[in-house]
């Protein structure tokens, strides 16, 4: 009898007898509220999502402006635990609903290596999307690379150690993420540099953000002039390796310290890549380096990145290495590599080949164009048999057509 009273009793009053079990464990009311509070924060940053007010404190209300790109403007804040963060605002118009921005908002925040700018989350308040990202202290590879004065900062191990952290980061982008992202708009302008000269790949999956569609020409995520492989510019045709041909210049911008896009006609050819390409055939490779690194430069390894430069930038698309390649020819010595042809660039001439057509047009894919080009003349506009004229906005960038 009194086992069953004392199991009717425990049945009864379940609840009594949990407190009971709980009360070591137990808060004060105002710290159980605290507690869920946290929990609540937790689970936020779990999400990668930034309360609007976060930010405005975290940058004293956009106060500190580091710069301004195509898609808007980018503050400097510090959050409550002592990181430092970079916001962007985005200011260009997308036509991305709230829900699909933060669906691949939070996919992007899961893109983590050691080289690509690290996306901690993002905030949505109501029309506004923000990004917030990892801050990186050392400013962007063109301000030292294009200004007078600063770059001697970067001498040749530096530059060599850059062109290696670059391909790593794109090689991840490519295969080792969660899905390939085809960045688009590799430049010295989006490769930030952090306090040990380590290069962060910067603007990763903004096609992502801004998908196109067919009422909407998105100006700004296509890519910028220079940079941009023939096939892309002309065609619109986007694989993996339209970010290898941005590369392959991004190389030779780095050892020759020129910038492709504003190259120096009086060096005897047209652009940056017809200009390394003979000297290469010359046996004169050596002469593509910026003056400014004889004293520390490394011959083989300027030699094998002039190579490499000139591979990734080959006229066909599946001429050039892909990023693996890329960084198995990095770590190996010279001597073991592909001999290249003449580079292409936009306005090269264009021939059909007879190769399927698994070209794709979306970021994600990895498809390659079925065309070729061949290298006559580097007028961003030529209209021989079959090239369309590209069409470039004043930012040099080429519109993406849904
Ligand atoms: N994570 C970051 N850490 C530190 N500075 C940053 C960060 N992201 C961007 N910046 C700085 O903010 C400025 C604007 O950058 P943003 O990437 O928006 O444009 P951009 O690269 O200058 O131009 P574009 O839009 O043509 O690529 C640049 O000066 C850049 O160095």
């Amino acid at each position: 009898m009194s086992d069953s009273l004392g199991a009717a009793a425990f049945m009864m009053k379940p609840k009594n007898f949990l407190q009971n079990i709980m009360k070591p464990f137990k808060f004060s009311s105002s710290k159980e509220g605290q507690k869920e509070e946290d929990l609540e924060k937790i689970a936020a940053q779990e999400q990668k999502l930034f309360p609007f007010e976060t930010l405005v404190a975290a940058t004293k209300n956009f106060h500190q402006k580091l710069g301004e790109g195509g898609f808007g403007p980018v503050f400097k804040g510090r959050l409550e635990d002592g990181r430092e963060i970079a916001v962007k605002k985005l200011s260009q118009n997308s036509n991305q609903g709230k829900k699909e921005f933060e669906n691949e908002a939070k996919l992007l925040a899961r893109v983590q290596h050691r080289n690509v700018v690290n996306l901690l989350g993002y905030c949505t308040r109501g029309a506004e999307k923000l990004l917030v990202y990892e801050y990186i202290s050392n400013e962007s590879l063109d301000k030292f690379l294009f200004k007078t004065g600063r770059r001697e900062e970067l001498d040749w191990k530096r530059r060599y150690d850059i062109v290696g952290g670059i391909a790593r980061g794109l090689l991840y982008l490519h295969e080792d993420s969660h899905s390939c992202i085809i960045h688009r708009d590799i430049k010295a302008s989006n490769v930030l540099l952090d306090d040990k000269w380590a290069p962060k790949i910067a603007d990763f999956g903004m096609a992502r953000l801004f998908p196109e569609d067919q009422t909407h020409v998105n100006t700004r995520v296509a890519g910028t002039n220079g940079y941009m492989a023939p096939e892309y510019v002309m065609h619109g045709h986007l694989s993996v390796k339209a970010d290898v041909f941005s590369f392959g210049v991004l190389i030779l911008e780095l050892i020759s310290g020129q910038k492709n896009s504003t190259f120096d006609v009086n060096l005897d050819a047209q652009n940056l890549l017809e200009w390394a390409w003979k000297l290469y055939k010359k046996g004169r490779s050596l002469e593509v380096l910026d003056p400014s690194l004889a004293s520390s430069a490394v011959a083989e390894q300027v030699a094998m990145c002039v190579q490499i430069g000139l591979l990734c930038t080959q006229a066909d698309p599946q001429s050039r290495p892909n990023m693996r390649r890329v960084v198995v020819m990095l770590s190996k010595k010279p001597g073991t590599l592909e001999e290249p042809t003449r580079p292409g660039y936009p306005g090269s001439r264009y021939r059909r080949s007879r190769r399927p057509t698994t070209s794709a047009s979306t970021a994600g894919t990895s498809g390659e164009s079925s065309h070729t080009f061949e290298s006559t003349t580097n007028s961003a506009t030529a209209t021989t048999s079959g090239v369309a004229s590209p069409r470039l906005d004043s930012r040099g960038k080429r519109p993406v057509q849904g």
